[in-house]
């Protein structure tokens, strides 16, 4: 018998939910570890909040004596809090955060006076020895120094007894080498161009916030069972198993009943979030077994990404104390629904209003058929480069099957919407009869809350829906760092709105005419211009394929096609015009993006290899061998009639063999091609021979495997299978 699979199915049976209860009231905990305004005021001087306030509403600069008072302040909150220790929490290139502890305690210099210390030095600059995070060339070893400084529009918070504070993590010679610095910097550039075009509309608009509710889906695997299976502990997916003969199908695990161990799981989880001020909302089973998601309140874009990537680190914590491996993978198990992190985005004014969301004028809802419709430009102009953004290798896995959208770019906007932009293009040209703008403002803009109240139809299959007050990016993967996505979606609007304002400012400048009447006339040419961005119908079909490459929408179904659009022209010059990232910035980040895909799918080369030879064959043999004994057996005593008897054996045994033979040829011939692709110097090239030499192997071996799988003897078959991972709770 198998040891190490029975045993993990052993204590997976064996297990009770562990027990947990909430220590108060959701309301009463929330935010109590972190550095808020409450703590601030009640810990800083006067003139140190102030200085807080004003950096994080203006970016106004912290000078150090404040500095020195500020971290004073806050190292007093934490060490009343039971805090020993504080570090520069960030967020490098590799997708996890990364910190370093350093405990408050000092001596003076001959070891006496021992104290607990942090100053303001501490607070604001740090540099991390940190030569080991990729850098994709930007920092040579000898000046391998990167710093981390202070963010303080992301308070600070405590976890377990660490002071944790949100940096950005830069090069010695300024460079971004982390998510935050440019995102950062796109936020900057969308409220600085979301303002000017408010002023349109309302003067008094100072500020525009970009806003994220992100929905993190994951899996729960019993930690013994994932334990058992190398290959979800290495990639995190599993790279064979055959599929359980019930799956999804019944859609029975969907919105049903939570499984006490997972809910308990649930509910600690979400206590730890409430006291770190993640202001999570919803949970509930997704639609493959064993999956779930959680969603918070949508907040300002940096402070979700935060909170988006402390989640995924609090949730792999909590889930060990529940005997669970959470699963970020966006593709864990073949033939199920994988994982998304639909980023649901927004842009909101320091007035209160909701950009993307009608209002109960004509004037606010043609301010929200400006955004509506630039947004749509934006991603119609910049298609290639938001495709590029949720580039990784795990997430090809899950576009374009089982509700994740596919790797073609499109708007969904729904029936109703199709139809105001549908009259709003048979706008006239230049200046508007006082007929028609009545009739515009009373039927056609006028009209829009009514509409989207009864617009509710959902597509799963788009990758950008409107969904009635917001964009959803359904195309984010669940592993990934939504700065990625969001860095880019709120540059390609950034610039897009500056366009905008540009060309309405030239019509009402040269060409004499009304504000209301250049933006309708602007709004009707976009409207004619990004008819190729919007579809409406089932995103899987080939006719969808074929009508978009009509179109001229790029379809790069794989990484290392789908990067390339990173570093074009017109990437380069967004991302610089807009004060984003350089040149070098950029192409550091493609180059480690495609060493990242490169390294992923060699590792899971690897592992497949070791597994299909050193599991899958072994344990074939073994059954094989019993086999055999067996024909013998009947050869003994049956004579020369055995054959006929044994014909069902003989069939297996050479079945088996043919398997064998395929698994070890296709081994072997991936290792060759991976021999190939390592010699290749350049990083496009090499991570391309990956994808298209070695990767497709993996549907091969797996192939052979599975089968082995169904022919083997149950009792003696080493890797957990997938009805065990998959319906064990
Ligand atoms: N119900 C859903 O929205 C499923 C979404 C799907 N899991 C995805 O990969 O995006």
């Amino acid at each position: 018998m198998s040891t190490l699979r029975f045993q993990a199915l052993k204590d997976a049976a064996d297990r009770k939910p562990v027990k947990f209860e909430e220590t108060d009231k959701k309301s009463v905990i929330f935010g109590s570890n972190v550095f808020n305004d409450k703590a601030m005021r009640q810990f800083l001087t006067p003139d140190a909040y102030k200085g807080v306030k004003d950096a994080i509403q203006h970016g106004t600069k912290i000078d150090r004596k404040l500095a020195d008072y500020i971290a004073m302040g806050m190292k007093e909150w934490a060490v009343a809090k039971g805090v020993t220790h504080y570090t520069h929490w960030f967020q490098p290139l590799t997708g996890t955060t990364a910190e370093k502890h350093d405990a408050f305690f000092e001596t003076s210099y001959d070891g006496s006076d021992p104290l607990e210390k942090f100053g303001g030095g501490q607070l604001v600059q740090q540099e991390p020895d940190a030569s080991s995070f990729p850098n994709g060339g930007i920092r040579n070893t000898f000046e391998a120094r990167g710093y981390t400084a202070w963010d303080p529009t992301s308070p600070a918070f405590i976890f377990g007894t660490t002071l944790c504070i949100p940096t950005v993590f830069i090069s010695y010679t300024g460079e971004a080498l982390d998510y935050k610095t440019p995102l950062l910097r796109a936020l900057n550039a969308v409220d600085e161009a979301a303002t000017e075009v408010c002023k349109y509309f309302d003067k008094n608009v100072k500020k525009v916030t970009a806003t994220l509710g992100w929905e993190q889906e994951y899996f729960l695997v019993d930690s013994s069972l994932a334990n058992s299976r190398p290959d979800l502990l290495l990639t995190g997916r599993t790279l064979l198993g055959h599929t359980s003969a019930k799956g999804q199908q019944l859609d029975d695990h969907y919105f049903g009943s939570i499984p006490s161990r997972a809910l308990n799981f649930m509910r600690e989880l979400e206590e730890e979030c409430m006291y770190l001020g993640i202001p999570v909302k919803t949970r509930h089973n997704e639609v493959a077994p064993n999956q779930f998601e959680l969603a918070p309140i949508f907040e300002e874009t940096n402070l979700a990404v935060d909170h988006n990537s402390l989640l995924m680190d609090v949730m792999s914590k909590v889930a060990e104390r529940h005997d669970f491996k959470v699963l970020f993978h966006e593709k864990p198990f073949k033939g199920v629904n994988g994982s998304g992190k639909h980023n649901n985005w927004s842009l909101a004014t320091d007035t209160g209003v909701n950009l993307l969301s009608p209002g109960k004028t004509p004037m606010s809802n043609l301010q929200f058929l400006s955004f509506f419709i630039n947004t749509i430009k934006a991603v119609q102009e910049y298609e290639e480069l938001l495709r590029a953004s949720i580039a990784t290798a795990s997430n090809d896995h899950r576009l374009g099957a089982n509700e994740a959208p596919p790797a073609i770019i499109s708007v969904f906007i729904g029936a109703q919407l199709t139809k105001v932009l549908e009259e709003l293009e048979g706008v006239t040209k230049g200046k508007l009869s006082p007929e028609e703008k009545t009739d515009l403002k009373l039927n056609v803009v006028g009209k829009i809350p009514d509409v989207l109240l009864d617009n509710t139809d959902r597509n799963r299959t788009s990758p950008f829906a409107f969904t009635g007050n917001k964009f959803e990016f359904r195309a984010v993967g669940s592993s990934a760092n939504c700065a990625n996505a969001m860095t880019t979606l709120n540059s390609i609007v950034a610039k897009q709105l500056k366009e905008f304002k540009k060309e309405v400012d030239t019509l009402i400048e040269k060409k004499d005419l009304k504000k209301d009447e250049a933006i309708f006339n602007v709004l009707r040419e976009y409207i004619k211009q990004t008819k190729n961005i919007l579809f409406e119908g089932d995103g899987y079909s080939d006719a969808w394929e074929k009508e978009a490459k009509k179109r001229g929408l790029s379809n790069h179904k794989t990484t290392p096609a789908a990067l390339k659009a990173k570093v074009s022209k017109k990437a380069l010059e967004l991302f610089h015009d807009l004060n984003v990232m350089n040149h070098v910035e950029v192409e550091a980040r493609y180059e480690i993006e495609l060493e990242e895909y490169t390294k992923k799918i060699q590792i899971e080369g690897r592992v497949l290899g070791d597994i299909a030879r050193n599991h899958v064959i072994p344990t074939a043999i073994r059954y094989q061998n019993t086999l055999i004994e067996n024909v013998r057996g009947l050869k003994e005593i049956f004579g020369k009639d055995f054959e006929k008897i044994a014909k069902e054996q003989i069939f297996l045994i050479k079945e088996i063999s043919a398997h064998i033979e395929g698994i070890n040829t296709n081994v072997e011939a991936m290792t060759e091609a991976r021999k190939k692709a390592n010699a290749l110097t350049d990083a496009q090239k090499m991570a391309e021979a990956y994808c298209d030499k070695v990767k497709p192997y993996f549907e091969i071996i797996r192939e052979h495997c599975d089968k082995l799988e169904l022919l083997v003897d149950d009792e003696i078959w080493t890797l957990t299978k997938y009805r065990e991972l998959l319906f064990t709770r």
